[in-house]
């Protein structure tokens, strides 16, 4: 199943007095069901666009955009997402219960104070219950957001930066309830401009950036890209004639990187290596973290 199907996606805000900004410029996507996906991209990347265009909140330009099989105007859809927006507007007299009962309402479901109870414990709000939410911190706020991002199970979870203002023990809680969202079966989405934060919970990774597509994929294939293999020889090898095959030694001894675009390269550099008498005993390529995915896209868009 496909949770979202975005094709063509274009997003023009217009101003009276200026000409329209194009915030999406033609994106294609596709979110399998079941998937822990990650948005990243910088700052007007056109991030929260996208999510607010997936979810009817704004109307695209152009574009069609499909989610859970139908379309995010048809409220039948819409009871089965989760949603927790970038800025939250809660109201600050209301106690976390009468809230959480009125968002299961909105949603069409009948309100169980014993289930809001145990969802208000899970997002770590127990003892704040009786305190009105007005008088909440930030990441207060954002915890109340997302246990009713969590009513009633939904089938897709669009998170909009779930953990700002969290501290970074919350943030730890937060990451378990994503991650236990997902083992339900529940799709994630997931925009955070914490790339550690998406590079541990996601399984897959999109890169947007100036209202384009620049990247997407399995989060283990993105992060394999890079061309620099670590290698351990056996002892005894000779580690002038191997730097000067191109093998830098690393901190560890019989430890060495080299670089090879592909593996006819990195096959001509073994061999070097072997004729002098080195013997390979481990070879390995060096991941990238999410940081180095984001920024050699950046790069090769620029
Ligand atoms: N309501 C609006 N009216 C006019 N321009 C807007 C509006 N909302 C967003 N934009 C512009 O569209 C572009 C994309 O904004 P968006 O908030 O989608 O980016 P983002 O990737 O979520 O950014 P950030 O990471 O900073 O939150 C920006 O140039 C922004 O100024």
């Amino acid at each position: 199943m496909i949770a979202i199907e975005v094709v063509g996606l274009r997003k023009s805000y217009r101003r009276w007095w200026r000409p329209g900004h194009e915030a999406l410029r033609g994106v294609d996507l596709c979110v399998p069901g079941g998937s822990a996906f990650g948005l990243i991209g910088p700052n007007g990347a056109g991030k929260t666009t996208f999510i607010k265009s997936i979810l009817g909140i704004v109307q695209p330009t152009a574009g069609t955009v499909r989610v859970l099989g139908g379309s995010p105007e048809d409220p039948r859809i819409r009871a089965r997402i989760g949603y927790l927006p970038e800025r939250l507007h809660l109201p600050g007299s209301w106690l976390a219960p009468t809230f959480l009962a009125t968002v299961t309402r909105l949603k069409g479901m009948t309100p169980d104070p014993a289930a809001n109870q145990r969802l208000l414990e899970r997002v770590g709000l127990a003892e704040a219950r009786g305190r009105r939410i007005g008088g909440y911190s930030k990441g207060m706020r954002q915890r109340l957001g997302l246990a009713a991002a969590l009513l009633g199970d939904p089938e897709l979870l669009i998170l909009d930066e779930p953990t700002d203002g969290i501290d970074p023990l919350g943030r730890v809680e937060v990451r378990r309830i994503l991650q236990e969202e997902v083992r339900r079966g529940a799709t994630l989405f997931l925009n955070s401009h914490l790339l550690a934060e998406t590079e541990r919970v996601c399984d897959r990774v999109a890169i947007l950036a100036r209202g384009q597509l620049l990247r997407e994929g399995r989060l283990e294939e993105l992060s394999r890209g890079g061309a620099l293999w670590t290698v351990r020889f056996a002892p005894g090898a000779d580690a002038h004639a191997l730097a000067a095959a191109g093998f830098v030694a690393a901190e560890t001894e019989g430890l060495y990187r080299v670089e090879a675009a592909d593996a006819a390269e990195l096959n001509a550099a073994l061999d070097k290596a072997r004729a002098m008498g080195a013997l390979l005993v481990e070879l390995r390529r060096e991941a990238r973290d999410l940081e180095a995915v984001l920024t050699s896209a950046m790069e090769v868009a620029a």
